[in-house]
């Protein structure tokens, strides 16, 4: 069975999210990002486009679940896109009510008319009308309650074992189950421009459903359409930001005309939020290791009007050569990660990651600490933050840098301790089933006055 030559079906939905899944699968590429280039590309019609985003998340979602379901009616190896072909609708028979199932096997059968030949059409109606007589079987039958989990949420055994070992069974299949619910949308209002009560009043006044968020006073939920195509929006106003990911600034603490750098700056949601805390006075270095994403932080500064802003690009752990030691009031180092804390946007992490990856990235991140011990005033604050819920890439990094460093002094700010989401030890830990944003988290160092 190959695919007879790369046909898209334009304004096709199923196809459209067939093509995105394919390149999630071959590529390793995110599901986010593709999902707004093939609603173009596809010329997905306004009305279909939730339902694009429905099939693509949900499949990716159910991965295993879905490959479980399977089994039993596939024998010997299939092309990549009948795989995809038959998850995506499996999906829309099993998980979605809403679309009769003949529907979905009639709409897979089309596709596969266009993708494949006879035989493959032939195999794919096959495989879904058994589906439809038989139905699939019960994951009650796994006695293992961790392979169950696993299967029923669809997360590798390895990383059901790790999140157990550190979090224990319940908060782990809490987790588990919200990583597959819709994330929420959320913006940032801009304080440096308007105040929370005027956005939400001029949000309301174009028509959207909005509400204050729950836990930074400057998020905003936004329960209807794309805020991002609002006036409020392109009058620089708000930012498409997590609430989560706003809460490292809160940690920072900047003050009027401080002196900031951004180590891992790109795309500058948190860049952003650090200038309009300073209300645009200071100074604002936003660093990231690629060129091309600083061009994203000049536009969203731009856009929300902040000039306090300077970008540049390299490995931040070379800043030493750049900066004098003791330079910044304030640094933020929101490392690379491994996204553990955003499956629920971008659900490939959880099949792409491996043990190995996570262990490799707090080398990097460790790296990055340190520059930024050396970079920061005595007296000077460093936030740590990442948007992965790994202890060993969050407490551990964190833990391991104050043994090198016992004079670090480890804060435990304020706004944190009230969120009440502090870890035994003093970090903030956001889970996603916490209160609807992302996993994140955040740790706060100062440099003492005399570091001798
Ligand atoms: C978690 S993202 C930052 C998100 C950003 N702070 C925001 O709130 O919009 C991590 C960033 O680190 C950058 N990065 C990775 N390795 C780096 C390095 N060695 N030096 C500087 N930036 C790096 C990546 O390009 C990526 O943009």
């Amino acid at each position: 069975m190959t695919a007879k030559k790369k046909i898209m079906m334009q304004g096709n939905v199923r196809d459209a999210a067939l093509s995105i899944l394919l390149e999630v699968s071959r590529n390793q590429a995110y599901s986010n990002l593709l999902l707004t280039r093939t609603m173009k590309s596809y010329a997905i019609k306004e009305q279909d486009k939730p339902l694009l985003t429905n099939l693509t998340y949900g499949t990716l979602q159910y991965r295993l679940t879905l490959d479980y379901y399977l089994a039993p009616f596939i024998k010997g190896k299939l092309d990549d896109w009948v795989r995809e072909l038959l998850r995506m609708s499996l999906y829309q028979i099993v998980y979605l009510t809403k679309i009769p199932p003949h529907a979905a096997v009639n709409e897979a059968v089309e596709i596969a008319k266009v993708r494949g030949h006879k035989g493959t059409t032939g195999f794919v109606n096959g495989v879904l009308r058994s589906v439809l007589r038989q139905g699939v079987r019960s994951l009650d039958e796994i006695t293992d309650g961790i392979t169950r989990l696993s299967l029923e949420t669809s997360h590798p055994e390895w990383l059901i074992r790790r999140w157990i070992d550190q979090y224990g069974l319940k908060v782990t299949s809490e987790m588990a189950r919200a990583n597959n619910e819709p994330p929420m949308n959320t913006a940032r209002v801009n304080i440096a421009q308007t105040t929370v009560e005027k956005a939400l009043h001029q949000l309301k006044s174009e028509g959207a459903k909005v509400e204050l968020g729950k836990v930074v006073p400057e998020a905003i939920y936004c329960h209807s359409g794309n805020v991002a195509k609002t006036y409020t929006y392109t009058k620089g106003w708000l930012t498409v930001q997590d609430e989560s990911s706003m809460l490292p600034v809160y940690a920072l603490d900047v003050q009027p005309g401080m002196k900031v750098l951004d180590m891992c700056a790109a795309p500058g949601g948190k860049t952003t939020q650090i200038a309009e805390h300073l209300n645009d006075t200071g100074e604002v270095h936003a660093h990231d290791l690629h060129e091309h994403k600083l061009q994203l932080i000049e536009e969203n500064a731009e856009r929300l009007g902040l000039n306090s802003i300077w970008t540049s690009s390299g490995d931040s752990r070379e800043l030493g050569y750049t900066y004098k030691p003791n330079t910044f009031d304030r640094i933020l180092v929101d490392a690379p990660c491994s996204g553990l804390g955003v499956v629920r946007r971008k659900p490939e992490i959880k099949y792409n990651k491996t043990e190995a990856d996570l262990e490799s990235l707090t080398k990097i991140q460790g790296e990055l600490l340190e520059t930024a011990w050396t970079l920061v005033k005595p007296g000077g604050k460093i936030v740590y933050s990442t948007c992965t819920v790994d202890k060993t890439e969050n407490d551990g990094v964190v833990l391991q840098f104050l043994e090198r460093h016992p004079e670090a002094i480890k804060l435990v700010p304020e706004f944190f301790e009230e969120a009440g989401l502090l870890t035994p030890n003093g970090m903030l830990q956001v889970l996603p089933q916490d209160f609807g944003g992302d996993g994140f988290f955040a740790a706060a160092l100062q440099k003492p006055i005399s570091n001798d």
